[in-house]
């Protein structure tokens, strides 16, 4: 084997910007690439456990599995080594030259170049086995895979290459070679070793041993250096905040701490027990369709697998941790698990729990549940549109921006401050809370008074389409069909001297509708407006304006609908309009101001204009022309 010839091969691009980054250590942390070495070789042991339960010639009689550190303090060196799954040349070559996570090249993209900045962001989407190179100036992995007899070497110093040759190794499994950096003496030191694997590795499920070979503090003897049983198997009251934190980052490839912790045990009709995490902050790929579950299932302690997304609905795929359970066969295969009746009720069951622990912390800690609303609330309310079951439950756990206030409200806080003659919830979309803050349609319902939804996450668009009401009350967009805010009106205006007569009106619309022709659906006077001249609304029967701008930028609508034209009465520019309309010809004398009211209310939408040229010409003459009057 040794005798095949030594491959020279190129990082991937992401991976060598990666490790420009920690060859030049700009991550403070550097322990943790003893962490990530552990967690590794402990996810090997967990594959290997999985797959020998199916072919157990793969585990030739080996089951105690187990993770070795052994360092050298003459050769300066420390090894990390395993009887995991190991790799093949292939597994090397997509494993420590590419980085295969989802969400990679948009995390790249934002890197800055600025260290500070930067490491910030590699802390959230953290660095895995490449952390080897803040400490070790050259590594080597030797590694052979579980059911081979072939072995193979991988060799890198960190700088855009590495090598792969065949290699000698007796035994299955992985083990890893670093040649400490001049300034990483430290973790050539057992203390140190021992904290660093105390605190970060302490949970990990198979035995940690450490051995010094030679040296003053020599102790060739492997001694056990962690508690080695599964964390989410004990007590609640024997386990710190910080080993459930790392446990999260172990378990969730995570790199920040829980925002809510979730440890229970379900005996009865089913038995399992849950370890899961909501995290603090949201993971890069949270939007990717390609995005992998986080939760990892294991059956009696076994792992099976974290590839399936039957564990939990979608719209829970933040979490992150364990389920274990007892009823499961172990033997089953990840295939077997869709549509599992058993995993069916567990998820159920689970995805029941987590919601009424979200409640329970709504109450009991408004500031904590309000920052995990921040951070995943977009992704909660996909449940409202997917999970007709759950639908109750989320629309009383959804928050709101309204125009009240900057505060989070409820659906039943906005129904109990409802107005008298309000039968209705009214909601306004766009594509991000300021924006929907500016919407012109709001003045009317500002003026009287009247609480508005601010609604800015896409899926906003989607539920809205599912769910008749809250409490018996309709939903109604104010940027679509006709306003009835006149019915709210307790005392009506009295028709003075200073507003538009109807007739007058209708003058003026019928004029604008002729200048228009199809670029518009009606002309009509509006309610919603106290400040601004005019404005777009949909047609009754059309899609909502943001909705079909949505769908527009995902090529999922070829034509735009016409809209309807608001106009103000009580604007000056449409008291001037409503008389000159009267006169004859006014459709010529009239088009470029009609114009340039359509092409305000379009630019108010965030619409963009079909001639801009045309109208910044008319804009100039009619500033002109207001000067030189
Ligand atoms: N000791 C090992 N035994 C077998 N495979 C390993 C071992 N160490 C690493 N690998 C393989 O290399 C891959 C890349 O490891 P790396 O630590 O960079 O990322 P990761 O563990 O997948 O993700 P994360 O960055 O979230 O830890 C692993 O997914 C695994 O397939």
């Amino acid at each position: 084997m040794s005798d095949v010839k030594t491959e020279k091969l190129g990082f991937e691009a992401e991976v060598s910007k990666l490790l420009h980054m920690m060859v030049h250590s700009v991550y403070s942390d550097r322990e943790i690439f003893l962490r990530e070495l552990i967690s590794n070789a402990s996810d090997a042991c967990d594959k290997l456990r999985y797959e020998g339960l199916s072919d157990d010639s793969l585990l030739a009689g080996d089951t105690d599995f187990g993770i070795a550190i052994t360092v050298d303090p003459a050769a300066k060196t420390i090894q990390v080594s395993d009887n995991g799954i190991g790799m093949n040349r292939d597994d090397l070559v997509a494993n420590l030259g590419t980085i295969a996570r989802s969400g990679t090249a948009g995390f790249m993209d934002k890197l800055t170049g600025d260290a500070k900045t930067d490491v910030q962001l590699i802390g959230q989407f953290g660095v895995g086995f490449y952390s080897v190179f803040m400490v070790a100036d050259s590594v080597v992995v030797k590694t052979r895979r579980a059911g081979d007899a072939d072995a193979w070497a991988w060799e890198s110093t960190g700088e855009g290459e590495y090598t792969i040759s065949g290699a000698e190794k007796d035994t299955r499994g992985t083990e890893i070679t670093l040649h400490l950096k001049e300034d990483a003496a430290e973790f050539l030191e057992q203390h140190r070793l021992r904290q660093i694997v105390t605190t970060y590795s302490d949970h990990i499920a198979v035995p940690i041993t450490l051995a010094i070979k030679g040296g003053e503090e020599a102790d060739a003897d492997p001694k056990v250096v962690n508690e080695g049983s599964a964390i989410w198997t004990r007590a609640k009251s024997d386990i710190t905040e910080e080993q459930y934190t790392e446990f999260y980052r172990h378990a969730g490839h995570a790199f920040d701490d829980p925002a809510l912790t979730l440890h229970y045990k379900a005996e009865g009709m089913q038995e399992y027990t849950v370890l899961l995490f909501v995290p603090t902050t949201r993971p890069v790929d949270l939007f990717d369709p390609a995005r992998k579950s986080r939760v990892k299932l294991y059956v009696k302690r076994v792992f099976i697998t974290d590839d399936t997304t039957d564990m939990l609905p979608g719209w829970l795929r933040f979490m992150r941790g364990v389920i274990d359970s007892q009823d499961l066969p172990l033997n089953i295969s990840r295939e077997m698990l869709q549509n599992n009746p058993t995993l069916n009720r567990m998820s159920k069951a689970i995805t029941k729990r987590v919601v009424s622990e979200l409640e329970k912390l709504a109450t009991k800690d408004t500031e904590k549940f309000l920052k995990i609303w921040e951070t995943f609330g977009p992704v909660l309310k996909e449940g409202i549109y997917e999970d007709f079951e759950r639908r109750d439950l989320l629309l009383k756990l959804a928050r709101f921006k309204t125009t009240a206030d900057d505060d989070w409200v409820t659906l039943a806080d906005y129904v109990e401050r409802m107005k008298d003659k309000q039968s209705t919830i009214y909601y306004v979309t766009g594509p991000d809370e300021a924006t929907t803050r500016r919407s012109p349609q709001l003045e009317g319902f500002k003026s009287r008074g009247v609480e508005v939804l601010l609604l800015s996450d896409p899926v906003d668009e989607f539920w809205l389409q599912v769910v008749q009401d809250f409490d018996g009350k309709p939903f109604k967009s104010i940027t679509r069909g006709s306003s009835d805010l006149k019915d709210l009106d307790s005392d009506k205006k009295d028709a003075s001297d200073d507003t538009v007569k109807e007739g007058d009106l209708t003058t003026l619309t019928t004029v604008m509708k002729e200048v228009l022709g199809d670029k518009v659906k009606d002309v009509r006077a509006s309610d919603r407006l106290t400040e601004t001249a005019a404005c777009l609304v949909a047609d009754d029967d059309a899609m909502d304006m943001h909705l079909e701008r949505i769908l527009k930028a995902h090529n999922q609508l070829d034509q735009i609908a016409a809209k309807v034209l608001e106009v103000n009465p009580d604007h000056p520019l449409m008291k001037v309009l409503t008389e000159k309309a009267k006169e004859t010809g006014a459709v010529q004398s009239l088009e470029d101001i009609i114009l340039l009211v359509f092409d305000q209310a379009k630019i108010l939408e965030g619409e963009t204009l079909d001639d801009p040229t045309a109208f910044a010409k008319r804009l100039s003459t009619a500033m002109a022309k207001g000067l030189a009057a």
